[in-house]
C-alpha cells in the first residue's frame, strides 16, 4: 500500500506536485496518467526518496522509503531504464545489484528467464535496444520479489509481444496481492492493464477512481438505438431533453439513430412510454482515451502546434 498526504514538490517557482492525497492499493494494477509535465515522476520519485516533498508526506507499507530496511525486497522501481552502467553485461549488473542487498544469484537468473532476457543477458547492456533496456529495468525491478512495484512507463519502447507482456506480467503481480502502480501514455493499454487510476493534471490530483466508473463518468457515453418509427423517437427524446440540453441525436444508418445525453434506460423508458417498439437498444461506452481526453483538456501544460505554450485556465 502506498499513501500520499498532501505530498507537494517545488522546484523554485514551479510547483511540479501540489498537495496531492491518495492510497495504491493492493491486489490491484493502479495507473498513474497525466499529461506531460503533470507531476507523475515527481511523485514516483518522492515515494521512493529520490526527491524530498517540499509538503507532506507519502509512504510504501506505513513507513517512508529511507526508513525501509530491505528497500529492494519492499519496493521495485523502473523509473529511469537507461541509468545502468553500460558496460557491464545484463547479467553482471543484476548480479552486483543482488549482491549489495543479500540476494542470491538463483533470483538473478529466475529474473532473467521471467524478462526474457536470456539470450542476451551476457551482452553489453550498451548495445542494448530501448526494449531490451526496459526489460532490463524490470527484471531490476523485480529482483528483490518486492511486495510494491512502481514502474514508470514500463512499456516504452517495447514491441507489441512485449507491451502484452509487461499486461500479463503486471496483472499477474497484483493477482499475487502486490501493489503495482503504473505509469502510460498509451490509454488503450492502460485500459486494458489497469483496475483503477489515478491521473495528476498540472500538479493536481483530478481523478482516483475504478476505471470503469472513471469511464461511466465521462460525456461520450452514447446510446444506438433502432426503432421502425426511429424519426419519430428521435423527435420525442428532442422534445423532452429540451432546448439548451446536451441531448444529440444523429441517424446513423437505416431506421437507427445515435444519442448522447440519454443513458439506455432513459431511450428505453421514453420508447414504452410512447408505445414505440425497439429493434435494437445498446450502450456504447466512451473509451479510457476519450473519458481522460475530456477530463485532462484544461491540464495539458504543452499543447502541440508549432511552440510550447503555457495553457491559460
Ligand atoms: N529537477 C527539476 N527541476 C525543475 N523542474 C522540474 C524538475 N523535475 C521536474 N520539473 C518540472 O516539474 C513538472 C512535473 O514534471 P514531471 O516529470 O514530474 O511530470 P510527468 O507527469 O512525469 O511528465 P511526463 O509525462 O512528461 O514524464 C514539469 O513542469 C517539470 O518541468
Amino acid at each position: 500500500m502506498i499513501n500520499a498526504i498532501n505530498l507537494t514538490k517545488q522546484y523554485g517557482a514551479k510547483t511540479a506536485v501540489n498537495g496531492v492525497t491518495f492510497s495504491v492499493k493492493p491486489g490491484m494494477v493502479t495507473g498513474f496518467l497525466g499529461p506531460n509535465g503533470a507531476g507523475k515522476s515527481t511523485t514516483m520519485r518522492m515515494i521512493v526518496g529520490l526527491d524530498k516533498p517540499t509538503a507532506g508526506t507519502v509512504t510504501v507499507n506505513g513507513k517512508r522509503y529511507r526508513d525501509l530496511s530491505a528497500p529492494l525486497q519492499e519496493v521495485g522501481v523502473l523509473l529511469d531504464a537507461k541509468a545502468v552502467h553500460t558496460g557491464r553485461s545484463a547479467f553482471n549488473h543484476l548480479r552486483a545489484l543482488a549482491a549489495t542487498h543479500g540476494i542470491p544469484v538463483r533470483r538473478v537468473h529466475e529474473v532473467i528467464e521471467l524478462t526474457g532476457l536470456g539470450a542476451v543477458a551476457h551482452k553489453r547492456v550498451g548495445g542494448f535496444s530501448l526494449g531490451m533496456g526496459q526489460r532490463l529495468g524490470i527484471a531490476a525491478a523485480l529482483l528483490g520479489d518486492p511486495q510494491t512495484l512502481i514502474l514508470d512507463e514500463p512499456v516504452n519502447g517495447l514491441d507489441p509481444e512485449g507491451v502484452r507482456w509487461v499486461r500479463q506480467l503486471t496483472r499477474s503481480l497484483a493477482a499475487q496481492g502486490r501493489t503495482v502502480l503504473l505509469s502510460s501514455h498509451l490509454m488503450s493499454e492502460m485500459a486494458q492493464t489497469a483496475d483503477h487510476i489515478i491521473v495528476l493534471g498540472k500538479g493536481r490530483l483530478i481523478a482516483d477512481a475504478p476505471v470503469q466508473d472513471f469511464i461511466a463518468g465521462s460525456s461520450h457515453e452514447t446510446v444506438r438505438v433502432s426503432s421502425p418509427r426511429a424519426s419519430e423517437l428521435a423527435q420525442a427524446l428532442l422534445n423532452a431533453a429540451g432546448p439548451g440540453s446536451r441531448a444529440r441525436i444523429d441517424p446513423v444508418g437505416v431506421n437507427q439513430l445515435q444519442i448522447s445525453g440519454y443513458t439506455a434506460a432513459g431511450v428505453g423508458d421514453a420508447a414504452a412510454e410512447l408505445g414505440i417498439p425497439l429493434h435494437e437498444l445498446t450502450p456504447i461506452r466512451a473509451s479510457l482515451e476519450e473519458a481522460y481526453m475530456e477530463l485532462t483538456e484544461n491540464d495539458v501544460e504543452y499543447r502541440t502546434g508549432g511552440t510550447l505554450e503555457e495553457t491559460k485556465r
